[in-house]
């Protein structure tokens, strides 16, 4: 199940938790007031039978779909890759991220730029908003294989931080800042 928690402050090992002292949890639904990032639960064994990622793909117009194995083995590049997996960026599509084996964590700055750490498992899927500014590293079982998801040709361009005149960037924080990431 996903969790997610504020950082702390210390930059020893990515692929540690980095809790707080005492931790300080962030409820789903506030991550979505807080960050605009959206989740959903799914279950992998019968991801292709059970129709729900099928509706997922079709309600929100995912056409895209790919899989990515982040591991020394499997990964070309692999510690240039997640060096720039891990320096601060934003994408002008949404990043949309299916786990079905492994972990991992995505940090999302908060909408007062702080890290939210969101530690992502098997069966999590995680839609991050056009704009945000957000980062991934593998934790310390050093594997993920996620599937990829986009709407039409897909746009993998990192914009490293700062990118603050983009207009996804300047959309985004008009969004947070106006309630625009909340259920109803
Ligand atoms: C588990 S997916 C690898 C990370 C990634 O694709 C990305 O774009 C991070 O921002
Ligand atoms: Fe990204």
């Amino acid at each position: 199940m996903v969790q997610a928690w504020y950082m702390d402050d210390d930059h020893s090992d990515q692929r540690n938790e980095h809790h707080k002292n005492p931790p300080h949890f962030v409820p789903l639904e506030e991550l979505l007031k807080l960050t605009g990032v959206e989740y959903f639960k799914l279950n992998v064994p019968t991801l292709d039978t059970d129709g729900v990622l099928d509706k997922i793909k079709k309600d929100r117009g995912y056409t895209y779909e790919d899989e990515l194995v982040c591991s020394k083995e499997s990964l070309p590049n692999y510690e240039e890759k997640l060096k720039i997996f891990y320096t601060e960026h934003l994408h002008t599509d949404e990043e949309i991220r299916l786990i079905t084996e492994g972990s991992g964590y995505f940090d999302v700055r908060d909408k007062n730029d702080q890290w939210i750490r969101v530690h992502v498992v098997p069966g999590d899927l995680l839609v991050l908003p056009s704009g945000i500014y957000h980062r991934f590293t593998l934790d310390n079982n050093n594997f993920i294989r996620a599937r990829r998801l986009f709407v039409g040709e897909p746009i993998w361009t990192a914009h490293n931080r700062p990118s603050d005149d983009m207009e996804c960037r300047q959309k985004y924080v008009k969004n947070l800042e106006s309630g625009k990431f909340v259920t109803v």
